[in-house]
């Protein structure tokens, strides 16, 4: 199988490399070869590599920055993915895409499912609706994978802020009302390369959106509080104590772009689907400190 991967140097690019690599001749151009802001020009090398599956991992994903760069957001985020959702289908290939629990304003008291009406309330949210559904729209074999609060230890994320900042301060306001699941890199990754095991055995999942995120919930506060706490049980060295972070209200937190107060994703399609069990959200937490910690030592 030839695939080919955008982001491969993003947080879950890098997780993608390493779950795809199995699957067949993996190609992961840098933005030097393949930019997605600019639409126009990916054609050309995307039907000279004639890929099977492309694994759409790029994307434009500072949430604050997106409200004063809108133009260059929609293309990286819609109008690049609706080309490579065209030129898949003129391949014949399919066409892997995540998405973000930011489509949803968030105002749902459930986990919200595939079939929950989206309503973003960011450009970056927008943005993605947009993009998931060209994709949707313009390839036939399309999975859309929708999950949230993304971290691993290659790449910038919120473990890293708070790691960075448990070492300078004692003190530390974290908004509590914003609840979902922080989900890593690498069980996004090794979901997907069960996605496209099963696409090589010829035992292909229906294709359309799944949501996937790990099991559990938190709130951003409660997150922070769980990084803080791990690093100190193994003697991390932080100035920050846990019970030291303050849980403030997000409107106590001014920031240009308007975040989901309920970010809970309802995984229950992908799991019946697959035949899976999702971890809880901690489990794949204390792997990817113990990888930043043998990463620093
Ligand atoms: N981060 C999160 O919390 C969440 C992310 N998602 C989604 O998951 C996917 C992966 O996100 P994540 O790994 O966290 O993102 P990162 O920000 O870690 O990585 C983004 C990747 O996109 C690449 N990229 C950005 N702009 C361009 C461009 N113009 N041309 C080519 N490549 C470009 C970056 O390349 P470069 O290194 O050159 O900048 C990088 O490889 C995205 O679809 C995102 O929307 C969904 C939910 C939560
Ligand atoms: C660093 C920090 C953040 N916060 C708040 C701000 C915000 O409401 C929340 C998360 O902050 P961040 O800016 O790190 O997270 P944000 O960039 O909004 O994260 C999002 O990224 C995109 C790409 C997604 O798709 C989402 O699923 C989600 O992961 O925590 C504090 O309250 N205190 C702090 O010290
Ligand atoms: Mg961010």
């Amino acid at each position: 199988m030839r695939i080919l991967l955008t982001g491969g140097s993003g947080q879950l690019g890098f997780e993608l490399r390493r779950s795809l690599a199995l699957y067949g001749k993996l190609w992961a151009p840098g933005r030097e070869v393949l930019d997605l802001s600019r639409p126009e020009l990916l054609m050309q090398p995307v039907l000279e590599f004639a890929p099977d599956l492309i694994v759409n991992a790029a994307a434009y994903t500072a949430v604050d920055r997106a409200e004063a760069e809108p133009e260059l957001a929609e293309r990286v985020n819609a109008e690049a993915p609706a080309e490579l959702a065209r030129l898949a289908e003129r391949l014949g290939a399919t066409l892997l895409h995540f998405s973000t629990d930011y489509v949803f304003d968030g105002t749902g008291t459930a986990p919200y499912r595939e079939s929950d009406v989206t309503r973003p309330l960011s450009v970056y949210g927008r943005t993605k609706r947009d993009g998931e559904l060209a994709v949707m729209n313009d390839c036939s074999r399309h999975y859309v994978l929708r999950t949230s609060w993304v971290y691993g230890s290659v790449g910038g994320n919120f473990v890293k802020t708070i790691l960075r900042l448990a070492a300078q301060r004692d003190t530390l306001n974290v908004v509590h009302d914003q609840v979902g699941a922080p989900t890593s890199a690498m069980l996004i990754a090794d979901v997907s390369a069960q996605l496209v095991a099963r696409l090589r055995e010829g035992r292909v999942l229906p294709y359309g959106l799944y949501h996937l995120a790990a099991a559990g919930e938190t709130s951003w506060h409660g997150f922070a509080r769980e990084i803080v706490g791990l690093v100190q049980d193994v003697g991390g060295g932080l100035v920050l104590r846990p019970e030291a972070i303050q849980a403030i209200p997000a409107v106590d937190y001014p920031a240009a772009a308007a975040r989901p107060a309920n970010s809970r994703l309802d995984t229950h399609k992908l799991r019946a689907a697959l035949g899976i069990v999702l971890p809880d959200w901690r489990h794949h937490l204390q792997l990817v400190l113990q990888q930043l910690a043998i990463q620093k030592g």
